[in-house]
């Protein structure tokens, strides 16, 4: 770094990309779709990177970020830069973008990369696929063409990539890879194009360089935290390079502080809302810029401006120099808290989104620098005053009753009287037939919510509409041969913000759209107070889809755990206590479906794995309230009852004793993708009570023939009895097509058929 290197001073290590109305959303679908070209996506895309570079540069901040922008995912990204595409898409001899959609998408030939979630995040990421013989090389294109495009606006920026050594932790092993082998093993090779892209970026004049390394905010090994190490002092000692910043992210780095701290690097990016840095000293950490991540990246609540300053001052003495960040990309929260024109004043004082975030990063670096506090901090301070003594925050009704609660609430008979009980009032045949809840979201059926929405349609014409598309949904079922049916959900626009449209606690947001996947997104709602239950939420629904046929229809509800990790939790009490809460709302849903005469209820926690711990010290503590108040949520029912759980990732070994801890009477899984293999790990762990693993792909529009399900209930049938076993799809069926769905569905029936027979 020479003298002449600009300070960082007030950053972010990234910004969203999906647009302020979805810009790049609809182009992107739209360019899938066949229906327009090339060159409109390209337009839109420059449009919002641009938009972006002279947002942040208006709003004050010194170090602008670049390449932060992606068409689908930034890890994918970063697999295009080091040329680590798998052969099976460079095989299809397509151009560059069609290569990436593919990778991303999937093509007729070639399956999609796997996509999983973020670290504890709600986003997902494609998983790179490395093996022995992938060969690395160099694609600068898109960090160095956004550099450029930047550049002409009269913006110097600070171009952004995933590490070397996260890239790799968080890379799975190419089909083919050997036993045994992992994608760390290629980690000089790839450190090799690092340092190319470093060279090259330096040779555009580029001052500073950002590499995020968020892998090592979760528990590693002594390799890999001097893989680290190697990494760092590898790249530090090129000759020409910019400087270089290392970000972490989503929780403290621990042992790889010291690792970071005596490596040749400049800065290091430090998120100190998740995690605070250890007392003592640090060896070199005096020789670094620590850009500190004071300001939350990942909620949505108003900076304590008072307390982030104390935390810079009391950073000063220990850092070489401090700039201020937000704790992590701010990808994960809504652009700008002006669109919400709805929102009730009071509490709008007490939100930020990306660009409040971004102003209260540039007011804080501001008065670190020994400026004047900016008029922002007594704003702050009279906003946090007010919610701190807001009325509606606390409701005593929910805080009695949570404390009148014994751990009997949380406690049903055994399963074995249960089952017996519920066989008697079912009579299922073995292998019962289901679904996982939502039936495919049609345009009309969006459009019909759009409408009711904007008062272009009553709400009696809407609730006739959704009828309607019950009984369709029924009869298809009943067609099908279904044994247990749902409803189909079209009612819901989400399955967590449609139930926190109906709980007191929470507000919803008009345009707060977050990316979760490629063009995907969702409205996390605010979660501000106590949580209640004003009225039963899904009865009505439930009973109606039940006058329609003889067989049972599940009530469908999510679950406390799913509810909070989809949400904007509040940060004034522990997440345990405002479980707690939701499940009592949720419970008390349960109790009235059962009264009015709904024999099964199923209850979600798709995120149940997602809000694991980072750090295994933090397990235990995270299971033990989770697993309780699923538990809490579904334990008011009478024994006649059946509760269901779901849950959709493929990783669960880490989850696997808190599934039976949920003493759900059935248990469906995502199984179809892996063929079964998480089956025989749900067996030996001893789980004994009905569990439906997937066998169909719901993820894939293509779609399984009967010999195929049949396949994978036999594999099922290896380790678990024909009267606990359940056949269902991997999740709900909210983004497929009536086409891909009712033949799925009629091999799926077929298939219990044919094993059914003797
Ligand atoms: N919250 C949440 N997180 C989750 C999941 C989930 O289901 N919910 N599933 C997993 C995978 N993640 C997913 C996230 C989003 C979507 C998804 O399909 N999102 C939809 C939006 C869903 C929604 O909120 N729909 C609303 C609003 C729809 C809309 O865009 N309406 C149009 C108008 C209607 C039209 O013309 O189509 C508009 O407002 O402009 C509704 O149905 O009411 C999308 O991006 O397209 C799917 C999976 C993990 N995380
Ligand atoms: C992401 S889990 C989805 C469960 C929900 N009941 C559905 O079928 O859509
Ligand atoms: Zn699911």
């Amino acid at each position: 770094m020479t003298s002449s290197t600009p300070s960082i001073g007030a950053t972010v290590p990234g910004y969203p990309r999906i647009g302020p109305g979805r810009e790049l959303k609809r182009a992107l679908e739209s360019y899938w779709s066949g229906a327009s070209g090339r060159d409109e996506l390209d337009a839109a895309a420059r449009a919002e990177r641009q938009r972006t570079w002279r947002r942040l540069t208006e709003l004050g901040l010194d170090s602008v970020p670049s390449n932060t922008f992606s068409l689908y995912d930034q890890v994918l990204d970063a697999v295009v830069a080091a040329g680590a595409v798998p052969p099976r898409f460079s095989a299809l001899g397509l151009d560059g973008l069609g290569t990436y959609f593919a990778m991303a998408r999937g093509t007729s030939g070639a399956a999609p990369l796997e996509m999983t979630k973020w670290f504890d995040t709600n986003y997902h990421y494609l998983v790179p696929e490395i093996g022995p013989a992938t060969r690395f090389h160099l694609d600068p294109t898109k960090p160095v063409s956004e550099y450029r495009e930047a550049l002409a606006l009269g913006i110097e920026t600070r171009p952004v990539l995933l590490g070397p050594a996260s890239l790799l932790l968080l890379s799975k092993p190419a089909d083919g890879a050997p036993h045994g082998f992992a994608p760390i093993e290629r980690l000089d090779d790839l450190v090799a194009v690092y340092a190319l892209l470093l060279t090259t970026l330096a040779a555009e004049g580029v001052a500073w360089v950002q590499l995020d390394e968020p892998a090592y905010v979760a528990d590693r090994t002594p390799a890999e935290l001097e893989a680290l190490g190697r990494v760092y002092a590898r790249l530090g000692a090129l000759p020409e390079r910019p400087s270089i910043l290392v970000t972490s992210y989503f929780g403290p780095l621990g042992d790889a502080l010291p690792v970071l701290a005596s490596s040749p690097v400049e800065a290091i990016g430090l998120d100190l809302v998740a995690g605070s840095l250890p007392p003592g000293g640090v060896p070199g950490l005096d020789t670094k810029t620590v850009v500190a991540g004071v300001v939350d990246g990942r909620n949505v609540w108003r900076t304590d401006l008072d307390a982030a300053l104390a935390t810079l001052r009391a950073l000063e003495p220990r850092a070489g120099a401090v700039a201020v960040g937000t704790s992590c990309s701010l990808l994960h929260v809504p652009y700008d808290l002006d669109a919400e024109t709805s929102l009730d004043p009071r509490l709008r004082s007490w939100l930020a989104f990306a660009d409040q975030k971004v102003a209260e990063v540039v007011a804080l670096a501001a008065a670190l620098r020994g400026g004047e506090p900016t008029p922002s901090f007594a704003e702050a301070r009279t906003a946090l005053t007010g919610r701190a003594s807001a009325p509606d925050v606390i409701d005593d009704g929910v805080r009695s009753r949570l404390a009148g609660l014994t751990a009997a609430d949380a406690r049903r008979t055994p399963f074995a009287e249960r089952a017996e009980a519920q066989r008697v009032r079912l009579g299922l045949p073995p292998l019962p037939t289901t679904t996982i809840g939502s039936f495919p979201q049609t345009g009309d059926i969006r459009r019909a919510r759009a409408a009711v929405r904007t008062g272009r349609l009553d709400r009696a014409e809407y609730t006739a509409r959704m009828r309607s598309e019950i009984e369709r949904v029924i009869r298809l079922q009943e067609k099908l041969g279904l044994d247990v049916l749902v409803h189909g959900e079209p009612e819901r626009n989400d399955m967590v913000q449609y139930f926190a449209e109906h709980l007191n606690g929470f507000v919803t947001t008009e345009h707060g759209w977050v990316q979760s996947y490629g063009s995907r997104c969702v409205r996390p709602p605010i979660l501000y107070g106590d949580v209640s239950r004003p009225a039963p939420i899904t009865v009505e629904w439930a009973t109606y889809a039940q006058s329609l046929t003889e067989r049972p229809v599940k009530g469908m509800l999510t679950g406390p755990v799913t509810i909070l990790a989809w949400s904007f939790v509040r940060d004034d009490q522990p997440l345990g206590d405002t479980a707690r809460q939701v499940a009592l709302a949720i419970r008390d849903e349960t109790v009235d479906l059962e009264a009015a005469g709904i024999a099964i209820v199923q209850v979600d926690e798709p995120a149940l794995r997602e809000l694991l711990p980072l750090r295994s010290v933090d397990r235990p503590a995270y299971l033990d309230w989770s697993v309780g108040a699923f538990r809490l949520a579904t334990a008011g029912v009478a024994d006649t009852t059946q509760v269901h759980t779901h849950l959709c990732y493929s990783e669960f070994g880490d989850v696997v004793a808190a599934i039976d801890g949920l003493d759900a009477d059935v248990t469906s899984i995502e199984a179809a993708r892996s063929r079964m293999e998480i089956v025989p790990d749900v067996a030996a762990s001893g789980f004994a009570r009905g569990i439906g693993p997937g066998v169909y792909d719901i993820h894939s529009p293509r779609v399984p023939s009967a010999d195929e399900v049949e396949a994978l209930l036999r594999r099922a049938l290896a380790v678990i009895p024909g009267e606990r076993l359940w056949v269902n799809p991997d999740c709900g069926l909210k983004t497929r097509t009536y086409e891909q769905v009712e033949p799925a569905l009629a091999a799926l029936v077929e298939a219990a058929w044919r094993v059914r027979r003797p």
